[in-house]
């Protein structure tokens, strides 16, 4: 659906040159929510932006649908901008219009008849919950509200793909989850791809089928969430991931526990995530097992869930916990005081 190759973006300023991209490549598929997340200054907003061209790149390529948007002239890329809506940590709504102005105008300018005009805003505003707000102004509305008429005003043109700017940066977590929520019913009713980027980890978490995760203008990782959550390879990653499962063990505490036996981190997916595994290893083996710190996290599919635990016992009835718990379908790393 969206081929990004081998893009890259240098931006001169006094300071010197900064490479915001380094030949950055990924490919989104049809009807899937892609995220991708990083630090400020990864470069994750030149990255979306150049996908619509707010951006242009030095070199590489931008394929939407089989349409190159790199190599269009003015007016093609205006008309496949139609099938590209974006929405922005900052709303950029009209602030002097109505919320059905909002999304009215911008209409009539893409050539849309009146009659259905109408009918789109009404129908977008009712898809985001906010029928009873055509009269109000933004300054009206709270941010959760304003993300939604953003949403509407992007959904009413009926795009294929829908670029997400740190859409949820500037809210409260009930409202991030609600707006989190209307993206997965987008995504889901319409069919409507998402390229989401992000610097929050739970909005990977929540909504995202798979994720890419930048820093210094590249890609470093990038697969399946879950499979992510269950193997990050990069330092990065897995800070991005432990910001989701967070635990202070007193490092003299694990330093005491580590002489009687191995702390292990136990990782969950899917189904093994309601298995008593870790009780009934502890039934089978001469193992005691103490908890130090445990989470379950909603995935966009699936739980996946965390526990830190040290394992009590001698060398052999420790090794055999492990192998029983691998063989149960939970992943065990042991870890050391420094990772926790
Ligand atoms: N117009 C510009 N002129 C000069 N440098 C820029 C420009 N836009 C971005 N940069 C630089 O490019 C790098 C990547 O910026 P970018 O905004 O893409 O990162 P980001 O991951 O989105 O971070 P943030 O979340 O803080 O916006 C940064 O070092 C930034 O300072």
């Amino acid at each position: 659906m969206i081929k990004i190759k081998s893009i890259s973006k240098t931006f001169s300023s006094k300071k010197g040159k900064v490479e915001a991209l380094k030949k950055v490549s990924l490919s989104v598929e049809e009807g899937e929510i892609f995220g991708v997340v990083g630090y400020s200054g990864a470069g994750k907003s030149t990255l979306i932006r150049v996908v619509n061209r707010l951006e242009q790149v030095d070199s590489g390529s931008v394929i939407i649908k089989g349409d190159n948007i790199t190599q269009m002239t003015k007016h093609q890329l205006r008309e496949a901008r139609k099938g590209i809506g974006m929405i922005f940590q900052g709303f950029n709504l009209l602030k002097t219009a109505t919320v059905y102005q909002n999304i009215a105008i911008p209409l009539k300018l893409a050539g849309v008849p009146d009659k259905e005009i109408d009918e789109r805003v009404k129908r977008y505003l009712s898809v985001v919950g906010l029928e009873g707000k055509y009269d109000s102004y933004p300054a009206q509305l709270s941010g959760g509200q304003k993300q939604r008429v953003a949403i509407a005003r992007a959904l009413s043109h009926e795009p294929r793909v829908l670029l997400s700017d740190e859409a949820t940066s500037a809210l409260d977590p009930e409202t991030t989850e609600s707006i989190l929520q209307l993206l997965l019913k987008i995504n889901r009713e319409f069919g409507i791809t998402i390229l989401l980027i992000t610097h929050e980890m739970h909005v990977i978490q929540k909504i995202c089928d798979r994720v890419a995760v930048m820093e210094n203008g590249e890609i470093i990782e990038q697969g399946k969430v879950v499979e992510l959550f269950s193997n990050a390879k990069e330092l990065t990653t897995k800070k991005f991931i432990n910001s989701l499962f967070p635990d202070d063990i007193p490092s003299e505490l694990i330093k005491n526990l580590r002489a009687t036996g191995p702390i292990v981190s136990l990782s969950f997916v899917g189904h093994s995530t309601g298995k008593p595994a870790l009780s009934l290893a502890s039934k089978q083996f001469d193992v005691h097992s103490n908890i130090l710190s445990g989470n379950i996290v909603q995935l966009k599919d699936e739980p996946y869930g965390r526990l830190v635990t040290h394992l009590q016992g001698s060398e052999v009835e420790t090794a055999k916990t492990i192998e029983f718990l691998r063989n149960e379908g939970v992943r065990v790393e042991e870890v050391s005081g420094r990772e926790l």
